[in-house]
């Protein structure tokens, strides 16, 4: 069906599967930024090591690395309970075995960093391809499945040409800011449906369950912005179709982290890795009705001599850089990536707002300051709102949505601190304990926005990679402008309109790991019209 449709229209359709799934390319070129850094300067001088470039000298081999054998980490979560709380066990784990430990989990052995200056030193090592390796559970299904492999599952030098074509109307400023309108028509429908829900469910003042209020939102939002289209999720009631993609997300998430426990040879004999194929085959399916709806109206259009106007899926159908197949898979794991990352975020942040008035009143000046009356925020208007910007950098230092990130770097050894490593060794950034580590925040455990304002003078002076929310290099989040655009907007205009309370039964909530961070439990909030 694809193919006779887009036949038709004259675009271009070469199904080659798996193409590019080939390993990243061995060796680099003059032009790599791969740098050493002297082990006699690093773990301790954590100011001055990123600057010194040198041959390492007395590296320790990774077999002296300490760390816990699979038994301990099987008491640690199950017995421990650290399961759902892998984030918190990396900062007990770099109490007891320093910034840098190794640790056996299922069939693999992770080399786990969990300070600013090492996560540098492993960033600044990676090639020209970074390879993410919590993976292969999800290229497995792709194998299966006869899909192609998206920004987040590809590889090499095929992952780098998918980037480069997704790159730049997710990127680059011009095409992101054009995003402003469709993402405001969202936000506009979500303010007015938190005044119904608190209606109907609150009394009038509680909205229960924000956090799938805002996945809601940022389900329809990224939906706007990637197909043009919108999905109904801000509607009183929402469509069947929708509730089951969001339930698959969730479900794919959790037995990720279930299947990923055991040998890849029995994956396939998992109760499991039904549910697992389950979930993508409906994920995959949403994405596929959303593309083909858009190839529908395209081929209408050009039958009718229209003109073709359009953001990113028009732009990729017609940018004939990319087969269908490819397309498909990039819209589903752009998507996917798409819409937790950014509402639990949100969520965060007004569950600390809520709790700060003084904060909130700031934010509400900056806000009216900027724009006064009826006046929507648009992308020029947030550069002059730094303590917005701030409130989110904060809630993405507390809460980051990535808190450990799975590296390999396959060209070289690697040199981290005191040791050497095998080149292929998995390594494990803990961004979370990073985050918390009072040697580059000070009083970490506080929502404090003002850190990140320009001129604020701090005790300890932040650490570049002291907290890399959307990553680093050229593997960074594709979303992240568009992230942001969102947050921004939304944050802005939903301060203007309310004021907001903490939950009176006085019920804190506190993150777990699924794949990504999220609340425990649903967020709560108190939503007064400040009009009123
Ligand atoms: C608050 C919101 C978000 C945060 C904190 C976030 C964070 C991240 C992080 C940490 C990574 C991994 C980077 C690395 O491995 O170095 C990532 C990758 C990615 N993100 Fe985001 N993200 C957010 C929103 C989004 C949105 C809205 C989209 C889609 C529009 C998106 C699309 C992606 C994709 C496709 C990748 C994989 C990139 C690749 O491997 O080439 N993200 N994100």
């Amino acid at each position: 069906m694809l193919r006779r449709t887009l036949t038709s229209v004259g675009l271009r359709l070469n199904r080659q599967q798996g193409t590019g799934m080939g390993a990243p390319t061995a060796g680099l070129g003059p032009d790599s930024h791969r740098r050493y850094v002297s082990s006699s300067a690093a773990p301790s001088s954590r100011s001055s090591n990123s600057s010194v470039v040198g041959a390492p000298n007395k590296l320790k081999a990774m077999d002296e690395l300490q760390g816990p054998n699979l038994l301990t980490n099987l008491y640690w979560l199950f017995v421990k309970g650290y399961f759902q709380t892998t984030q918190q066990m990396q900062i007990e784990h770099r109490k007891i075995y320093g910034p840098l430990w190794k640790s056996e989990i299922g069939p693999l052995t992770l080399v786990n960093v969990a300070q600013a200056d090492l996560i540098e030193q492993v960033l600044r090592q990676e090639g020209k391809h970074p390879i993410r390796t919590d993976m292969p559970v999800w290229r497995l299904y792709r194998e299966m499945r006869n899909q192609a492999y998206g920004p987040l599952t590809e590889m090499g030098a095929n992952w780098q040409r998918i980037r480069s074509i997704l790159n730049p109307r997710m990127l680059i400023p011009k095409h992101v800011s054009s995003y402003t309108n469709t993402i405001n028509e969202v936000v506009t429908d979500f303010i007015d449906r938190l005044a119904w829900v608190r209606e109907k469910d609150g009394q009038g003042v509680m909205v229960n369950n924000l956090t799938e209020e805002l996945y809601n939102f940022a389900f329809e939002g990224i939906c706007s912005v990637l197909f043009e289209t919108r999905m109904g999720c801000l509607n009183e009631v929402l469509p069947e179709e929708t509730k089951k993609f969001i339930t698959s997300v969730g479900e794919m998430f959790h037995l990720t982290q279930v299947v990923i426990l055991f040998p890849r040879s029995v994956w396939p004999y998992l109760p499991a890795w039904k549910r697992f194929v389950a979930a993508w085959d409906h994920l995959f399916k949403v994405a596929g009705e959303l593309v083909q709806k858009k190839m529908e109206e395209i081929q209408e259009k050009v039958k009718l001599d229209q003109q073709l106007e359009g953001a990113y899926l028009t732009h990729l159908l017609f940018s004939d850089k990319m087969t269908i197949t490819e397309i498909l898979a990039s819209m589903t794991e752009i998507l996917l990536a798409g819409v937790d990352t950014t509402s639990n975020t949100i969520s965060w942040a007004l569950y600390h707002l809520a709790k700060l008035p003084e904060i909130q009143e700031q934010l509400y000046q900056e806000v009216i300051g900027v724009c006064p009356g009826d006046k929507m925020t648009s992308s020029e208007d947030i550069a002059q709102m730094p303590y917005l910007k701030a409130i989110i950098r904060e809630t993405l230092r507390m809460y980051p949505v990535v808190p450990g990130n799975a590296r390999v770097i396959a060209e070289e050894d690697v040199v981290v601190g005191d040791y050497v490593f095998p080149k292929n060794t998995l390594f494990h950034l803990c961004h979370y304990a990073v985050s918390y580590d009072e040697s580059v925040f000070s009083d970490p455990h506080t929502f404090r926005p003002q850190r990140w304002l320009r001129g604020e003078v701090e005790k300890v002076k932040h650490h570049p990679f002291g907290s890399v929310p959307f990553g680093f290099g050229v593997r960074a989040c594709l979303g992240r402008r568009v992230a942001e655009l969102e947050m921004y907007l939304l944050l802005s205009r939903l301060i203007k309109r309310y004021e907001v309370r903490p939950d009176p039964t006085g019920q804190t909530v506190k993150p777990i790991t699924r794949t990504l961070l999220c609340p425990a439990k649903p967020i709560n909030l108190q939503f007064l019209d400040r009009r009123r």
